[in-house]
């Protein structure tokens, strides 16, 4: 049986003011897996992520046209409930962006919004996002310190695990590793890789090793355009378009 997609991007362009950023994208997201988004800079990767969970809607000149289709509604349409959506498709920036609280605090943020109070749900919670961002056993000693006080890759899987602690569907990680050691990387590898069953992830990267390690899909953007979307093998092994080869070999970038 074929699995539905969990989200359609239908003939989605994208204007920042005059200037078109995303040209005519169409592509499903399957639940289960993890999609690369690579491209050389400017391409449009950040900006067709950053769509997915409106948060262009805070540039004042961008301008939508298409559709994404989510849960059998367009996530563009009026009735779209802004914060609902954000709970369900989290995001993840090249920037770990903890707040200046402490670790169980920075996890929790979201279930104190929604008003949960019970301190055993809430300590739960902690645990199992703490667990399942691989970043337990290096803080679980330390739940009350400042968030601000660990590395950037353990700030990086602390920001991931107050992702996780709202419960979403789908994971936006924005270059997640690039500001990150190699070790650091490799552990969110580890941990994305772990997770994948139970979320849909969408990542953008300029790693090409990162891309072919973990993702089962991959997108080649270039000029706002998708130039070539399949399984990752057949991308980088034996790519349809010269450019998508030549992107993938290291010839430009
Ligand atoms: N807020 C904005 N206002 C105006 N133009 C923007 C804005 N954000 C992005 N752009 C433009 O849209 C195009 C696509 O940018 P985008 O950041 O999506 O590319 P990218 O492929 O993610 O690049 P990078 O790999 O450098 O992050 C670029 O030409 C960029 O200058």
């Amino acid at each position: 049986m074929m699995t539905e997609p969990i989200l359609q991007v239908k003939d989605l362009s994208l204007f920042y003011g005059k200037k078109q950023s995303l040209f005519d994208i169409n592509m499903d997201f399957y639940p289960g897996e993890i999609t690369a988004l690579i491209g050389p800079s400017g391409s449009g990767k950040s900006t067709l992520l950053r769509s997915i969970n409106r948060m262009n809607d805070l540039v004042p000149s961008a301008k939508v046209t298409g559709k994404i289709m989510y849960k059998d509604g367009d996530i563009y349409s009026s009735k779209t409930d802004m914060v609902e959506l954000r709970k369900e498709i989290g995001m993840v920036f090249q920037q770990p962006n903890p707040f200046p609280f402490s670790i169980y605090e920075n996890v929790i943020y979201g279930l104190r919004l929604k008003g949960v109070k019970d301190k055993a749900i809430l300590d739960e919670a902690v645990e199992e996002s703490l667990k399942a961002a691989n970043i337990w056993d290096e803080v679980k000693d330390k739940l009350h310190s400042s968030a601000l006080g660990l590395s950037g890759g353990q700030q990086q899987r602390v920001c991931i695990a107050r992702v996780l602690a709202v419960n979403p569907d789908i994971l936006l990680l924005d270059e997640p590793t690039s500001a990150l050691d190699p070790i650091s990387a490799g552990k969110i590898e580890t941990m994305l890789l772990d997770l994948k069953e139970r979320y849909t992830i969408l990542i953008v990267t300029h790693s090409m090793q990162q891309a072919s390690r973990i993702s089962d899909r991959t997108a080649f953007f270039l000029n706002g355009e998708l130039i070539e979307y399949d399984k990752t093998k057949k991308i980088f092994l034996d790519p349809k378009e010269q450019s998508t080869s030549d992107y993938v070999t290291g010839k430009f970038g």
